[in-house]
């Protein structure tokens, strides 16, 4: 694939293997996730999630979907418990979404596909930096959660609310003072598998903690998602969504619960 990937018919999760041949290595993510063949395990612990509000930085437009950076030269915002050992930093969270609501997850619950799923990048602190952690099989940890169409989430609207500054690719503003931990739903049960990033470079270096419960996204907020562009200032505009891969092969991996 001689051009950066993305998500339309000549750069999309099809031609991924082109540029990235780890696309179709054995532990790829994201996963059709089937409940009744996830094993509970007892030995899993409970996920503890601490952030610091003060940590977050920007909201930005990557070109890909938008992330929220987070200050991680400390043990400040952190994920430890769990599947994993040690202590993890949030690096940043992103969204995956559809260009309308029966789609737009990346991971799929038997076989259903959700509007939207939000993901919490965490980093292995045994290792010196993110770039470093995010080449080992144990460098990062990935909080998943599936939005599903209901009433409008208010936790989720400071963040709608900023995409109006960052509408093309490229484009950045300020954003502090947001805790994540009020996106997650009530519940901390989740499945957990050996993954990888589910976009380029597809490093199979990420532990997934998808959580059971969903939290809520109406249709005027999926609307707001879809506001947002691929394309940059000046550029023909690309409206950005369908920016998730489908499900990959399980490979043999065994899915795991925390719950029974
Ligand atoms: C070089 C990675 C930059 S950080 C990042 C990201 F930007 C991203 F989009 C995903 S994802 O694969 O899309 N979702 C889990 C990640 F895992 C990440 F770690
Ligand atoms: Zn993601």
């Amino acid at each position: 694939m001689s051009h950066k990937w993305g998500y339309g018919p000549n750069n999309g999760p099809d031609k991924w293997e082109e540029g990235f041949p780890i696309a179709n290595g054995p532990r790829q993510s994201p996963i059709n996730i089937v409940p009744k063949e996830a094993q509970f395990s007892p030995s899993l612990k409970p996920l503890k999630l601490k952030y610091d509000p003060s940590n977050s930085l920007g909201i930005l437009n990557n070109g890909h979907s938008f992330q929220v950076d987070y200050l991680d030269d400390a043990d400040s915002s952190i994920l430890t418990g769990g599947p994993i050992s040690g202590t993890y930093r949030l690096k940043q969270f992103h969204f995956h979404w559809g260009a309308s609501d029966e789609r737009g997850s990346e991971h799929t619950i038997n076989g259903i596909k959700f509007p939207c799923e939000l993901h919490l990048v965490h980093w292995n602190t045994k290792y010196p930096s993110f770039g470093e952690a995010a080449g080992q099989s144990d460098g990062l940890a990935v909080v998943g959660v599936l939005l599903k169409i209901g009433a409008a989430n208010p936790r989720l609207q400071k963040v709608l609310d900023a995409l109006a500054s960052i509408k093309t690719k490229g484009l950045q503003t300020t954003f502090a003072n947001f805790d994540p931990e009020t996106l997650l739903p009530a519940s901390r049960d989740y499945w957990t598998y050996d993954g990888s990033l589910t976009t380029p470079p597809l490093l199979e270096s990420v532990t997934w903690i998808v959580l059971k419960e969903q939290i809520s996204v109406s249709p005027a907020q999926m609307a707001m998602f879809r506001s947002l562009l691929f394309s940059g200032k000046g550029e023909d505009e690309c409206c950005m969504a369908d920016n998730y891969r489908p499900p990959q092969p399980l490979k043999g991996r065994q899915v795991r619960a925390s719950f029974k």
